[in-house]
């Protein structure tokens, strides 16, 4: 049996290893593709799709500038060499030789792990034992029954964006961040989409007020079938149906399932080594990333209640120094959380929402304000921009912030640096200068609304 200083389970936050590890031995194992999902199948490949359907959509308002700009279609496989032939496969590739050829200290199993006891593994028919372990395994699409059991295809986010023609129609079951990221991407590109989700709103566990504005907007774009449970998925030739339980049904050409992400724990044989999971099947972690199982550590999105690449990357670095510094240990920190949705209009917010603010027992001041209501706004003609802010009256601190419109991930930093930093609403409104007439001054502006 081979031992190891620290085996890792899974390559995308779990590569992250730092230099301090270079004279440990490490066993670095991965099933899937080097790199994770962020690289091959997330983040990054998504976004490199949603810039040119962003500039798609700035083409097709231009007409309301006094421009006349018009779209004629898209080269998919030029697109998607750009993305992958010379970007994401390049690094993926590039990476995983890296680990193989250039890390001595470093052996990469290409296989699928298991635990078979205390800090033991299986992998590739061999046991392999390790001082400490890091379970970086990720999560994977979550696939409803009714759409295993009808044997109809579908995509998920693992092989859309490889699709080989764009389809007419495109239907999307799920109305959180995948499905309205490709529902913009799809329908910029010309797809007719069509959306559908269980409650009365998209985004649901937006802000409210973020939700019915984007649901609004949304429905000028793309047909959206919401309060909907889908009873019925079947194919016929080439079209595939779904029916909704109030009998109304929606037709397309292909169909794109994104209803959440299940962590992957459940293939990992936890119980063997003693790992305790919560109800969802996230591995149960305490608050320096250790697991029930000493020497055993978890971090992003196999543990984490936040399924996002920049939570999993300060999971890692905190996993990383508390194994390398186990006298010192540090701690994750999920409060300021920020997070965007690279939709249109772009979304993003951090902290509480409104009511979270409410249940909390703060008492709040709330301002909101319309990107079209600034000068640059006017510039833009931008008529569904808007951003909403919420304080605690009693210490003038930011609760939470939210953002709809154009560049909203870039604009709201600057609130969440106010967040972690401790700064108070007037203190970020009154004690700096905005660029006159720059979109910033939509958040001085709502800064200033605030009732504090
Ligand atoms: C379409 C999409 C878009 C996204 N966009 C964003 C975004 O814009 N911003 C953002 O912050 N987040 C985004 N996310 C979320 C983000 O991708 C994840 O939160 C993040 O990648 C999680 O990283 P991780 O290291 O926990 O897991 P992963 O990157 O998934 O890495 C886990 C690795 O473990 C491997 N593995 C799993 N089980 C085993 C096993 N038993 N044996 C061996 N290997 C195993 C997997 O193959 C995988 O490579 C997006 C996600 C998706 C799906
Ligand atoms: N920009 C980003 O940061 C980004 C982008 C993509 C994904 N992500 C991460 O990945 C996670 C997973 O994304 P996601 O969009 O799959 O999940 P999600 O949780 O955002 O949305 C899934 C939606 O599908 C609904 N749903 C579940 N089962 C359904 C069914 N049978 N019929 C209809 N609707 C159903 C859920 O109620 C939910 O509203 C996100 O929560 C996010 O953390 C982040």
């Amino acid at each position: 049996m081979k031992h190891f200083d620290l085996a890792i389970i899974g390559t995308g936050s779990g590569n992250a290893i730092p230099e301090e590890l270079n004279d440990a031995s490490i066993a670095l194992i991965e099933a899937g593709r080097f790199g994770g999902t962020c690289l091959n199948v997330g983040c990054i490949p998504t976004k490199m799709y949603v810039y040119p359907a962003d500039v798609i959509e700035d083409a097709k308002a231009a007409h309301e500038l006094g421009v006349d700009l018009s779209y004629h279609g898209v080269d998919l496989p030029l697109l998607q060499d750009r993305i992958f032939g010379r970007r994401i496969d390049v690094i993926a590739e590039g990476g995983e030789r890296y680990r193989k050829d250039e890390c001595p200290n470093i052996t990469v199993f290409s296989d699928m792990a298991r635990f078979t006891g205390d800090k033991t593994i299986e992998v590739a028919g061999e046991h392999i034992t390790a001082d400490q372990i890091i379970v970086a395994a990720g999560s994977r699409p979550q696939i409803p029954d009714l759409v295993t059991d009808s044997g109809v295809p579908y995509y998920t986010n693992e092989d859309i964006m490889r699709i080989e023609r764009l389809p007419k129609r495109l239907l999307i079951l799920g109305s959180g961040y995948i499905a309205t990221e490709f529902a913009h991407v799809f329908s910029a590109l010309g797809s007719k989409v069509m959306v559908t989700g269980r409650s009365d709103v998209l985004i649901k566990h937006q802000d409210r007020d973020v939700a019915v504005r984007f649901t609004r907007a949304a429905r000028e774009r793309w047909d959206v079938r919401l309060g909907q449970e889908t009873t019925g998925l079947t194919k016929d030739g080439d079209t595939i149906t779904l029916t909704f339980a109030d009998g109304s049904t929606a037709t397309g050409d292909a169909l794109l399932v994104a209803t959440g992400r299940i962590p992957n724990g459940d293939r990992l044989n936890l119980a063997a080594a003693g790992i305790d999971t919560h109800g969802d099947g996230r591995i149960k972690v305490d608050q320096h990333g250790r697991t029930s199982a000493a020497g055993v550590w978890a971090l992003g999105d196999v543990s984490s209640p936040y399924q996002l690449k920049h939570v999993a990357n300060h999971e890692a670095r905190v996993v990383f120094h508390n194994v390398t510094h186990p006298e010192k240990l540090r701690s994750f920190r999920h409060d300021a959380l920020p997070a965007a949705i690279f939709t249109h209009p772009q979304i993003a917010s951090v902290g509480m929402s409104e009511q979270e603010a409410r249940d909390a027992g703060y008492d709040i001041a709330v301002a909101t304000q319309n990107f079209g209501d600034v000068a640059y706004g006017w510039a833009m003609e931008d008529h569904v921009g808007f951003s909403k802010i919420i304080a605690d009256k009693k210490t003038g601190l930011i609760l939470g912030a939210h953002l709809m419109g154009h560049q909203s991930a870039i604009l709201i930093q600057s609130l969440i640096q106010a967040m972690a930093l401790g700064t108070t609403a007037k203190q970020m409104a009154e004690d700096q200068l905005w660029i006159h007439p720059s979109l910033s001054e939509v958040i001085e502006n709502c800064l200033l609304g605030l009732e504090l």
